[in-house]
């Protein structure tokens, strides 16, 4: 493990049994190291095991080979420095989002008023003023992610993991929050692993991007993006950046087959 490294992804495979015994090797030889801060999107085709990867990284699903360290502490040990977001916001009808944002600390018997006041902070800085007493049906689709990222980020994780945190959103609302999860990333100060199908908010996003492929799945590319932060639109339309997305897609390409 490089020493700097915050999460480390050692050698993981992930082999699934089915009730009559058969098994279903999804994961192999998974090797990667994120340093701190970093924000890491990960691509790869339909069913390459990238929800598989970030269910193992966060503890949900023990690995079968190798290990997770998260600030080299072992993930099977239980870690607390992690925040999750999924496609869908799964927020708690019956709760104001004030409520939803602090319902991880409640759990562990940590709310107070200091935290409430740093879950209104939260609530402030993702562009909710005034809404933390409202409930998740007054919100839009975007609105209801917002408060999501607020509950991943209330317990200050080193590692904030998105499953597709935007699929389920309209083209223009997926635009904003892909600018406004850059602002919201750097003032956390969190690592992020971001799993999309979108090959161009990948990079738009990513200090790199990750490509799972193969069977069982594997990293076949771990590309640096070297554009500059704050990315705008304009970035979008660079010739690096679709260079670099013609990258990434050469890459999911030839794990398929089809280039
Ligand atoms: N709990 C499980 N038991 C058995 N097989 C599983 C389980 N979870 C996932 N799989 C299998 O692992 C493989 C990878 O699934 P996974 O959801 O990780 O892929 P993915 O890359 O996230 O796919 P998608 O892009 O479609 O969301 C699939 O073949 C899936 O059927």
């Amino acid at each position: 493990m490089n020493t700097h490294s915050a999460i480390s992804v050692d050698n993981v495979g992930v082999t699934f049994r089915s009730r009559d015994g058969e098994t279903n090797t999804v994961l192999s030889g998974v090797d990667f190291d994120v340093e701190h801060g970093q924000f890491v999107s990960i691509v790869g085709q339909s069913g390459s095991g990238k929800t598989t990867l970030l269910k193992t990284i966060s503890g949900l699903q023990p690995a079968t080979d190798g290990e997770v360290r998260i600030k080299d502490k072992p993930i099977a040990e239980g870690v607390d420095e992690i925040g999750m977001v999924f496609q869908s916001p799964v927020l708690l009808p019956w709760r104001n989002n004030l409520d939803n944002v602090l319902l991880p600390l409640e759990f562990r018997g940590n709310r107070d008023r200091t935290a409430e006041a740093y879950a209104r902070e939260l609530l402030d800085m993702v562009g909710l003023e005034g809404k933390a007493k409202r409930y998740s049906y007054e919100l839009s689709g975007g609105m209801q992610q917002r408060v999501a990222i607020c509950r991943a980020l209330v317990s200050n994780p080193e590692l904030l993991l998105m499953d597709e945190p935007f699929g389920a959103l309209d083209a223009m609302t997926r635009d904003s929050m892909n600018f406004e999860i850059q602002r919201i990333w750097r003032q956390a100060g969190c690592s992020v692993l971001f799993v999309t199908h979108s090959i161009s908010e990948a990079v738009w996003l990513g200090d790199r991007v990750v490509v799972i492929g193969g069977r069982p799945g594997r990293i076949v590319a771990d590309i640096t993006v070297d554009l500059p932060r704050l990315r705008t639109k304009e970035h979008r339309y660079s010739p690096e950046f679709a260079d670099l997305v013609g990258e990434v897609e050469s890459h999911i390409g030839v794990t398929a087959g089809i280039s």
